[in-house]
C-alpha cells in the first residue's frame, strides 16, 4: 500500500461508519506537514484520532498488532447494527505490521519525536500520543510522583489516640477504612477507591478530621480544604453525602466546623473561562489550598487531571476518591482506572506494611510482588455497608465486576432471594412489558416509572407561592427512575428510545419540541447560565403559564434554590427519559432500568454494565432481548 492510497481507504472506512471525517482531516494535516509522510504515519494518525474520540489518550501499537478489532473497538455499534460485520476483514490491513515495523516507520518520520520537541506526534515505547496529550500525561506522572514521597516518618501521640477513638467498635477485618486514613496521613497524595456504599465519604470525613488535628499539632494553623467533583450533579451529591456523614459521626464540633460541606465543580475550582481551555489557576497562580479532595474521580479525564495537578501548590495534599471499576470519563483518559491498576491486590511493600502495622495495628500479609509507588498510597475499600448480603444490586454488581457470567445469571434468576432485581426479556424495543415499566407509578412498591413524576406534575398548586416546592417535588420524583441505554443509535439506542417513551407518555398531546413535562439534559457547558454538561431540568409552566425549564440550583446560588429558564436560552439539550450509561455517571436513582441491545457490541463492556447497575439504589431492572449479550459483555473489560 502506498501513502497515496491511504486517504481513499480512510474514506472507505468513513463510509463503513468506522472512522470520522475528523480522523481523515488529521491524516490530511499530517500529509500537508510532510508530503513524504509514509502510509504508516498517515494510518497511525487517523487511528490515533479515532482512539482519542473513543476516550483513549494514545494508540497502543502493541495491542493494535495483536487484535486491531478489539483495540479500535471496530466494527462499532452502528456497523454491527446495520449488518456490516462482513467489512471486518478490512481490519486485516494491519495484520502484516509488527510492533517493530510501526516503531521503525514512525521513528523515521519528521512528524514523530521520541519525547520533547515540537512534532505533532510523540512515540513512547509502544504508545503513540498526540503531543498535547503526551504533555498532559507528563504533568500527571511527574506531579503525582513528586507527591508520593512520604512527608512524615511518625505521627504524634494525639493523632494515634484520635485514630483509636474513631475506629473503635467491630468492623470487618482488615479495616480498610482505617488503613486508608493511615496511608493518607503519610504523603501528599492518596487514592481511596471502592464500590457504592463502601464508606468512601465516611472515611474521608474521618480522615479530614485527622488532617485538621495534625495541621494544628504541626503548624498551629487551620488548613484550607477544598472539595470538588467533576460535574455539578456529582458535586451536589458529594455535598449531601458529607453533610450526612458529619451529622452521623461523633466528631468534635470545632473540627466539624472546619470540614467543608459544599463541593464545587472542578471547572469552577480551577477558574474556567468561557471559550478557553485555560484556567485562572495554574502553576504560576496556584490554588490557595492545603488539602484538595476530589470525589467521583473516575470521571476526571487526563486534561482535567493535568490542569488540577498544575494548579496545586507544591505543599498541598491531593486526595482522590471514586470507584475505579466505573466507566472512565467520556473525554479522553481513564486516569483513575490507570492509577488504581493493581489496587485490588493491596501490594504493599515492607515500609508501607510497617507503617500500617505501627499506626493501625493491622498486620497485612506480604504480597508476592510489591506494587508500584502509587499502589503504596492507594486503598481499596471492600465491604459495602449499603448493600448487605441480601441486596441483589450489591451481589449482582460484585458478580459482574468479577466477570462471573454464571453467577450473574443465577443472581438475576433468584428473585425470591433478591426481590430488588428484575430481568425482562423483550421481543423488541416496543414490547408491552417495557411500556408498562415506563408508565408505572407504583411508588409505594419502590417500582417507579415515569408515571410517578407525571402524577406530581398534575398536582399543580393553586397559589404562586407553592410553585417552587411543587417544581422541586417534580424534579425529585423524576430522579427516582431512569432508563439507561448502552448505545446511542439504533432501535435500542437513546435517541429512538426517547422518542418511543415520549409517544407513550404524551400520546396525542405532544406536537411541539417543548411541552410541559419534557425532561432535558444539557450537553454542553454554559458558564454564563451556570449549566454544566449532564445537568437535568424539566419543562414546567410557571405561575404565569409560561413554559420554563426548571433546574436544581447550582453551587453559586445554593443547591436548594431552583432556576427557571426560558427554553430559548438553553444551550444544546437532548430529551432525557433515556440516557447513556456514560452520562449517568455521578448520579444515582431509586430504580434503574438498563437496556441491552440484541447484538453484541465492543462498547458494551463489564465496566458499562457495572456502572449501570450501581446507579440503582433500590431496584434494578435488566431489559434485553438476547440473554447472551449480557454474558458476552461482562467478559469484555476496557
Ligand atoms: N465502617 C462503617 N460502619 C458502619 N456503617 C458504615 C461504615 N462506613 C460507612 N457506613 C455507612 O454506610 C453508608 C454508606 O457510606 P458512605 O456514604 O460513606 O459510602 P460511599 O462509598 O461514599 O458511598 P457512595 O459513594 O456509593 O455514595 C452510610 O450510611 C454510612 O453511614
Amino acid at each position: 500500500m502506498s501513502a497515496a492510497r491511504v486517504l481513499p481507504q480512510i474514506d472507505q472506512w468513513i463510509a463503513y461508519g468506522w472512522l470520522s471525517p475528523l480522523d481523515r482531516a488529521f491524516a490530511g494535516f499530517l500529509l500537508d506537514q510532510d508530503a513524504h509522510a509514509s502510509e504508516a504515519v498517515l494510518w497511525a494518525g487517523a487511528l490515533l484520532s479515532h482512539q482519542l474520540e473513543r476516550g483513549e489518550v494514545y494508540l497502543d501499537l502493541e495491542k493494535l498488532c495483536l487484535d486491531p478489532g478489539l483495540t479500535l473497538a471496530l466494527p462499532n455499534d452502528e456497523a454491527w447494527q446495520s449488518g456490516q460485520q462482513d467489512s471486518a476483514a478490512e481490519l486485516n490491513t494491519f495484520r502484516a505490521y509488527t510492533l517493530q515495523d510501526w516503531q521503525d516507520k514512525l521513528g523515521q518520520s519528521c512528524l514523530v519525536a521520541i519525547g520533547s520537541g515540537n512534532t505533532p506526534l510523540v512515540l513512547q515505547g509502544n504508545r503513540l500520543y498526540l503531543r498535547r496529550y503526551w504533555h498532559y500525561q507528563q504533568i500527571v506522572d511527574n506531579e503525582i510522583a513528586r507527591r508520593l514521597q512520604p512527608i512524615r516518618t511518625a505521627l504524634p501521640a494525639s493523632i494515634q489516640a484520635s485514630l483509636r477513638a474513631q475506629f473503635a467498635g467491630d468492623q470487618p477485618q482488615p479495616d480498610w477504612q482505617k488503613i486508608a486514613c493511615i496511608l493518607a496521613l503519610r504523603a501528599r497524595f492518596a487514592i481511596i477507591t471502592g464500590g457504592p456504599g463502601t464508606g468512601k465519604t465516611t472515611t474521608l470525613t474521618k480522615l479530614l478530621s485527622l488532617l485538621i488535628e495534625l495541621a494544628e499539632a504541626e503548624s498551629q494553623r487551620k488548613p484550607t480544604i477544598l472539595l470538588a467533583a467533576p460535574t455539578g450533579k456529582a458535586a451536589a451529591r458529594v455535598s449531601e453525602s458529607i453533610a450526612n456523614a458529619l451529622a452521623n459521626l461523633p466528631l468534635p464540633d470545632a473540627i466539624k466546623a472546619q470540614i467543608p460541606q459544599k463541593a464545587s465543580t472542578l471547572h469552577r475550582l480551577l477558574g474556567s473561562r468561557p471559550d478557553s481551555r485555560r484556567y485562572r489557576h495554574h502553576r504560576h497562580n496556584p490554588l490557595l489550598a492545603d488539602i484538595v479532595i476530589v470525589d467521583e474521580a473516575s470521571m476526571i479525564d487526563l486534561e482535567m487531571m493535568a490542569a488540577l495537578l498544575d494548579a496545586l501548590p507544591d505543599t498541598a495534599q491531593l486526595i482522590l476518591l471514586g470507584d475505579k471499576d466505573q466507566l472512565a470519563s467520556v473525554e479522553a483518559g481513564s486516569v483513575m482506572g490507570d492509577l488504581c491498576r493493581g489496587a485490588a491486590q493491596a501490594a504493599y511493600d515492607e515500609a508501607t506494611r510497617d507503617w500500617i502495622q505501627h499506626y493501625a495495628d493491622i498486620t497485612l500479609e506480604a504480597s508476592i510482588r510489591p506494587g508500584s509507588a502509587i499502589n503504596q498510597q492507594t486503598v481499596m475499600l471492600r465491604h459495602s455497608h449499603r448493600f448487605g448480603a441480601q441486596s441483589g444490586i450489591g451481589q449482582l454488581a460484585r458478580a459482574v465486576n468479577a466477570g462471573d457470567a454464571v453467577r450473574t445469571d443465577a443472581i438475576l434468576a433468584d428473585t425470591k432471594t433478591y426481590p430488588d432485581l428484575e430481568r425482562l426479556a423483550l421481543v423488541d424495543a416496543n414490547d408491552i412489558k417495557f411500556r408498562r415499566l415506563i408508565v408505572a407509578a407504583d411508588a409505594a412498591q419502590g417500582k417507579f416509572g415515569y408515571g410517578h413524576y407525571l402524577k406530581i406534575i398534575a398536582q399543580r398548586p393553586a397559589g404562586a407561592d407553592a410553585y417552587e416546592q411543587w417544581a422541586l417535588a417534580v424534579l425529585q420524583a423524576f430522579d427516582r427512575f431512569q432508563i439507561l441505554c448502552a448505545l446511542r443509535r439504533g432501535d435500542w439506542g437513546v435517541e429512538r428510545i426517547n422518542q418511543r417513551i415520549e409517544q407513550w407518555l404524551f400520546t396525542g398531546q405532544k406536537a411541539a419540541l417543548w411541552y410541559e413535562g419534557r425532561p432535558v439534559m444539557i450537553t454542553r457547558n454554559d458558564y454564563n447560565l451556570g449549566l454544566m454538561n449532564g445537568d437535568i431540568g424539566i419543562a414546567l409552566r410557571d405561575a404565569g403559564g409560561r413554559l420554563r425549564v426548571v433546574f436544581p440550583g447550582d453551587e453559586s446560588q445554593g443547591h436548594g434554590k431552583l432556576r427557571w429558564l426560558s427554553p430559548m436560552r438553553l444551550p444544546d439539550v437532548e430529551t432525557a427519559f433515556a440516557m447513556t450509561v456514560h452520562k449517568s455517571q455521578g448520579s444515582e436513582f431509586a430504580h434503574v432500568a438498563l437496556m441491552l441491545p440484541p447484538v453484541r457490541s465492543p462498547v458494551i463492556t463489564r465496566e458499562l454494565i457495572y456502572t449501570g447497575i450501581t446507579r440503582a439504589k433500590q431496584r434494578f431492572t435488566l431489559l434485553e432481548s438476547r440473554s447472551e449479550v449480557l454474558a458476552q459483555a461482562i467478559m469484555v473489560t476496557c
